[in-house]
């Protein structure tokens, strides 16, 4: 991610590092209704060299995912049309170069389809070379699966995907199902195939395409007739689904307003579990071995041990108990922020360990709204001495304007959040948001919680 801090958004599926350049909040169906999200898409990518398999691949998944609504995109589809200059000398062109796909128009497209609307890919041709009518509309769905030879070169691109494969075939079984396809199927001589596989194909392949392998999350080494690599992909794939859905049905109840207490509390606590347990993953580790009681030997990792929490209080206050049971004996430190200050937030009081310089920090705040309180917050931690890329914010909900807001000011930070939402209103609350978490977290939104002299809280 370009100069940026890390975030880390677990709603949003499989891990998911979000471009902090990218717009968050501009979902025309949102726009008109304010309150309403559309669920996001699942967004696939699979690249790999030409005739790797990627098709049989990508069949492979639609098959297995009957009760899902699934879009495939070709990159093929966003083909520059070739101009009559360019079709005269039609055998110098490099089909297989970045340049020959309109990006720009691939990106605008996916960013489209992935924020839930329906759109238009254009219709290439690979007779004439050129984009024909009718273009293809895609309607909104589940999942949407790109694939083609550089769906993972862009950074921009594959900023919106959940899941990257790779499908990596040998290139002289490639170069062999290269020739059957364009001879038979596209009516081609065999000395032209070569020609241009030696000329573009090879070439492109070594300097755009295998470079991309690097940003898949999986690797499916001889493509379509790996049945236990696809099986494995499949596996993983309804793995994150599922845990994406079941972050989704958390929000969904502690979203709710009619959401008691109770259940407030409840949900809360198990999502806070989940996003201290992810953010202790972000620590540094090293490698150890342990004897296993078969006697065997289990290579694993031992983590940083030199933590601290420290909370804001009061929101902040609600995920300590996680985090304590987490890491044993952890120390919590307690910043606690006013909102009526001059610029909006004010430092009233901080308690933090003495050594807290020389340790990891997990800043613990369950809204990042205008971001204000976390600025105040980390510089005090950064005046302390805490290196900035010792900090590790663990949060519920995250506004794009506070996400902003604080990488700006903090390039090195790692965010841990369980969503990004949309927006934010002219009050600073987050949209759609949860209200007022402290608040319906500790109890105090309405007088159902007040301690009378006679009653026990309810
Ligand atoms: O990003 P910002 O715009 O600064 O807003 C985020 C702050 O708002 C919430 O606290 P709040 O002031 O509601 O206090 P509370 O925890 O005592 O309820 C939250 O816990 C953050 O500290
Ligand atoms: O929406 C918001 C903004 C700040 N604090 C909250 O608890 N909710």
């Amino acid at each position: 991610m370009d100069s940026s801090a890390s975030v880390d958004a677990l709603s949003n599926g499989f891990k998911n590092h979000v471009s902090l350049n990218q717009s968050h909040n501009n979902n025309n169906n949102v726009a008109s209704n304010p309150r309403v999200q559309p669920k996001q898409p699942f967004f696939i990518g699979v690249a790999g060299g030409t005739a790797s398999g990627k098709t049989t691949v990508c069949n492979m998944i639609i098959s297995q995912l009957r009760d899902q609504r699934v879009v495939l995109v070709n990159q093929d589809s966003f083909y520059h049309s070739l101009n009559a200059e360019k079709l005269k000398r039609v055998h110098e062109y490099n089909f297989d170069h970045p340049e020959a796909f309109d990006t720009e128009h691939m990106l605008s497209c996916m960013e489209q389809i992935k924020r839930g609307q329906a759109v238009t890919i254009p219709n290439y041709d690979f007779k004439t070379h050129q984009s024909i009518e009718p273009a293809c509309k895609v309607n909104p769905s589940d999942i949407i699966i790109l694939e083609g030879i550089l769906v993972l070169h862009d950074p921009r691109v594959r900023d919106l995907m959940n899941m990257k494969i790779f499908v990596d075939t040998d290139s002289d079984v490639r170069l062999s199902r290269r020739i059957q396809r364009d001879t038979v199927e596209r009516g081609r001589n065999i000395e032209n195939v070569l020609d241009q596989y030696a000329r573009f194909v090879k070439p492109s392949f070594e300097e755009f395409i295998l470079p991309s392998k690097k940003y898949a999350d999986i690797i499916i080494p001889r493509g379509g007739d790996n049945d236990v690599a696809i099986d494995l992909m499949y596996n993983i794939f309804i793995q994150s689904l599922a845990s994406m859905n079941s972050i989704r049905g958390m929000h969904t109840l502690i979203r709710d307003a009619k959401t008691t207490k109770h259940d407030f509390v409840f949900y809360a606590d198990r999502l806070i579990r989940l996003v201290v347990e992810h953010g202790l993953g972000h620590l540094p580790f090293k490698e150890k071995q342990v004897i296993t009681p078969t006697g065997s030997v289990y290579s694993g990792v031992v983590f940083y041990k030199r933590l601290c929490g420290v909370s804001v209080i009061r929101s902040g206050e609600s995920m300590e108990n996680a985090l304590r049971a987490c890491v044993k004996g952890i120390k919590i430190g307690k910043i606690l922020i006013h909102g009526e200050g001059s610029n909006g937030r004010e430092l009233i009081y901080e308690k933090l360990p003495k050594d807290i310089s020389s340790r990891h920090v997990l800043f613990l705040d369950p809204v990042l709204a205008s971001g204000n309180s976390a600025i105040n917050a980390i510089s005090l931690l950064l005046s302390k001495g805490v290196p900035e890329s010792n900090i590790i914010f663990l949060n519920l909900i995250a506004a794009p304007d506070g996400i902003h807001a604080l990488c700006k000011r903090f390039p090195k930070l790692k965010l841990v959040t369980s969503a990004i939402d949309e927006s934010l209103n002219e009050d600073l609350r987050v949209i759609p948001g949860l209200g007022e978490f402290g608040d319906r977290y500790f109890g105090t939104d309405n007088e159902e919680g007040t301690i009378s002299s006679s009653t026990t809280p309810k």
